[in-house]
């Protein structure tokens, strides 16, 4: 990387979709923003065709399809990658790192699973990846984590952390649509990963749940094991029923300690109205950290579209930009440390509340089966309710106290078999 006290820090853009296009917008019009931005020049920007119609107008010589080449190009002091999916975006992002070149990146896939390889890389060449677009969209997240909270023994995360299916959740429960317009919606705002199913099933959460982990509890996580549950399954009518009962349905990550393991997942939750993240809407994240001594502090904001998540990706930009001026050798708040690992809990051990929806023959003594069965498997029960009834069966609702999950599934498995029950539409767990 060449000395650029004085000159301009050039800039290559792997990508040019959502997030690529709101990120050059940034850099193209400096004026009235940071007066770094005004010092950087974007040199290359990295496309799959040079003949696509584009609304941004870049400079002429800019766009590339030789991606290798822009990440080996001796001009560039930053790359900033902005591809999705996992090759050939984490060999592009190794590269770099190995031409000795700054690195910043939405890319919470490759993060999740390969953020130890591309740390320990930088580390060895002195250079950052930085990825405050990763995780909350606009929200800053990743840099708190890292400075400003770093005085805490961080124990808690719990998130709404994908802005598509809060979406969805949202539209759905005020009646705005069904869940394929309103994912279409989504789609079309340009909230949604390129293969849309990565929000839908929850594993979009579950890497950014896995992020925010490491760099909140210095422990390795394994996103294989990280116990992850999508919204495909949500029926409008659970959504009224957990309303009338005093709840939100939302997409929840989490990850605690609990003992000496980390209990992390993602699944669709009930929330009390009362909790701060039940009126979190649309495509706003927010993040709840708990911690000692600093209480909870929650983090909210646009959670993912091309301006949110070109704010933060240019802020890392701007951030890489400062180190490059100061020249005053490794930034440890800006490098991300090395992470010991942590055993995960097996989702059978956590604890958690549920809420469940059964329906059964309209018979007397059904109810009173259905709690035996419960209090046999030593799950408390905080309600059982006859709530309505669909084509001639009984439709009871059940949320339980904090228990075992293993102990639930057993009485689950027991109440399938009872003559009397029809279907198990519905399983959520109860946030508490
Ligand atoms: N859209 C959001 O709100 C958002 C928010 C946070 C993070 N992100 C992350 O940002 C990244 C980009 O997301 P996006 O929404 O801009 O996606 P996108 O599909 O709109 O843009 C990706 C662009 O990269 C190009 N590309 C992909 N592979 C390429 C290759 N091999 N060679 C050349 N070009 C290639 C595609 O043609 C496309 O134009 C992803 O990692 C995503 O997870 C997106
Ligand atoms: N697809 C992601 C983009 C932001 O990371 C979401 O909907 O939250
Ligand atoms: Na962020």
């Amino acid at each position: 990387m060449a000395d650029h006290n004085n000159q301009t820090i050039r800039v290559g853009l792997l990508g040019l979709g959502t997030v690529g296009a709101g990120v050059a917008q940034i850099l193209l019009d400096p004026k009235g923003r940071h007066p770094l931005l005004s010092e950087l020049t974007l040199h290359r920007v990295g496309v799959r065709s040079l003949d696509k119609p584009r609304t941004l107008s870049l400079p002429p010589g800019v766009l590339t399809t030789d991606l290798a080449a822009l990440v080996h190009d001796p001009a560039i002091d930053l790359v900033v990658e902005v591809l999705g999916g996992l090759e050939p975006a984490r060999s592009l992002m190794l590269q770099a790192i190995g031409q000795g070149k700054h690195v910043v990146t939405a890319n919470k896939a490759v993060m999740a699973r390969h953020g130890a390889e591309l740390f320990q890389a930088a580390q060895a060449q002195g250079v950052y990846v930085l990825m405050e677009g990763a995780v909350g969209g606009g929200i800053p997240i990743i840099h708190p984590l890292k400075q400003a909270l770093g005085a805490n023994r961080l124990t808690r995360i719990l998130g709404i952390v994908n802005g598509t299916t809060n979406f969805i959740l949202t539209q759905m429960t005020q009646g705005r649509g069904d869940f394929a317009t309103a994912l279409a919606t989504a789609q079309s705002l340009g909230y949604a990963e390129s293969d849309p199913s990565a929000d839908v099933e929850g594993e979009d959460a579950a890497d950014k749940i896995a992020i925010l982990a490491t760099l909140a509890f210095g422990v390795q996580v394994n996103r294989q094991q990280v116990y992850c549950e999508g919204i495909g399954g949500i029926q409008a009518v659970d959504l009224r029923y957990a309303e009338r009962l005093g709840f939100q349905v939302k997409l929840l990550a989490l990850a605690q300690r609990q003992g000496e393991a980390l209990d992390i997942r993602v699944h669709p939750t009930l929330i009390s109205q009362d909790h701060p993240l039940a009126s979190v809407q649309g495509v706003q994240n927010a993040i709840v950290l708990g911690g000692e001594p600093l209480g909870e502090v929650m983090l909210q904001g646009p959670g993912a579209g091309a301006g949110p998540t070109a704010s933060a990706v240019v802020g890392d930009v701007v951030n890489v930009a400062a180190t490059l001026r100061a020249d005053s050798g490794y930034h440890p708040l800006l490098g991300s440390g090395l992470t010991t690992p942590m055993p995960q809990l097996p989702t059978d051990a956590v604890q958690t509340r549920f809420y469940t929806r059964i329906l059964t023959q309209d018979q007397p003594g059904v109810i009173g089966q259905l709690g035996t069965c419960f209090g046999d498997q030593g799950v408390s029960l905080a309600s059982i309710v006859q709530i309505g009834s669909h084509e001639q069966l009984a439709e009871i609702v059940v949320v339980t106290h904090r228990v075992r999950e293993g102990n639930f599934w057993l009485a689950l498995a027991e109440i399938r078999q009872f003559p009397a029950v029809a279907a198990i539409p519905t399983v959520l767990r109860v946030w508490s």
